[in-house]
């Protein structure tokens, strides 16, 4: 096979990172072993060789590696503007769906076309997204939350086969199986970050495992763990921070917008917290959403370009 090399842009939304490549302009053979090879936190791509500096909150330069690769067709016959969207993730898996990925699509098919509105083309549909003015953030149509267990999926038998999972406890954490493009599992934990007891102190790498393989995830789940900062009862949405563990990068992410969407839709379910709009803050900066209680959530958080490069189309 031929090792050329293909150009990539680097992008992250919120410290979740993710190359990207012209899927239309460039050819490489196998995307899992490209992904596996350039993600790798401990030998990936550096993109400090490339002249990136970590010169913002959540900016992930300072890191090798990424939690994902973007392969990306822009149609520009359509109006608005398509662009069909393939996430290959570290371990070689391709997701449905990433919604600060979704983010980060918007940016680079902005700054190729110039253009603030598109419609992005995913395995969970199609989703519309715009850019702001200054393109330092992006919006996305995410979709109706589900918390169907068909369509989680959720995976019990007898009685409780029809049941959505709500609240109950899962491989010691309890748990609320909800789908927003992707399975996600959300657990909520008394104290936000500013508690040294909080969100913080939970060694996630550890409790996140059983419940990301548990049998009743027949897919598998993003294992979130959340605490309400501010439950929003008073002026201003509700304020959650956020900490993810993602099926595919088998880690945790430094954010995840589909877990985003996910916390707050079950928070609203639980009644934790009041109004249809909230805040989340994961690791690497601050998240917009909206679920309202019928029709399609909404993502919205700052996105940036990293650097451009080229890597081998097949590592070794
Ligand atoms: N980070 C992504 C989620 C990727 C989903 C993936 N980890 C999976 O379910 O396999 C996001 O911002 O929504």
């Amino acid at each position: 096979m031929s090792t050329h090399a293909v150009p990539v842009e680097k992008y992250h939304g919120t410290g979740n990172d993710f190359l990207v490549v012209d899927a239309a302009a460039e050819n490489v053979g196998d995307r899992a072993a490209f992904a596996r090879a350039h993600c790798d936190r401990e030998t990936g791509v550096d993109g400090r060789d490339f002249g990136a500096d970590a010169d913002e909150r959540g900016a992930p330069a300072d890191r090798r590696g990424a939690d994902g690769v973007l392969f990306l067709s822009v149609e520009e016959r359509f109006d608005p503007t398509r662009v069909v969207m393939t996430l290959v993730q570290p371990d070689g898996s391709t997701a449905t769906m990433c919604g600060n990925g979704a983010r980060v699509v918007a940016r680079w098919a902005h700054d190729r076309t110039g253009d603030h509105e598109f419609m992005i083309d995913t395995q969970a549909g199609t989703r519309r997204a715009t850019v702001t003015a200054d393109a330092t953030a992006a919006t996305i149509e995410m979709g109706e939350p589900t918390f169907d267990p068909r369509r989680v999926p959720v995976a019990r038998d007898g009685a409780l086969a029809d049941d959505s999972l709500v609240d109950e406890p899962v491989e010691g954490l309890t748990v609320t199986a909800v789908n927003t493009g992707v399975p996600h599992a959300v657990a909520f934990v008394d104290g936000g970050r500013d508690d040294p007891d909080g969100i913080d102190a939970v060694d996630l790498d550890a409790v996140a495992p059983p419940v990301r393989y548990a049998d009743v995830f027949p897919e598998g789940a993003n294992v979130n763990l959340a605490a309400v900062v501010d439950d929003g009862a008073g002026d201003g949405p509700a304020v959650l921070d956020q900490r993810t563990f993602e099926r595919g990068v088998e880690g945790e992410t430094r954010s995840c917008g589909t877990g985003a969407v996910a916390v707050v839709a079950a928070a609203r379910r639980l009644g934790l917290i009041d109004g249809d709009a909230a805040v989340s803050r994961p690791p690497g900066g601050e998240l917009e959403i909206e679920v309202p209680d019928a029709g399609h959530a909404t993502l919205t958080g700052p996105v940036a370009h990293e650097f451009s490069g080229t890597l081998p189309a097949d590592p070794r």
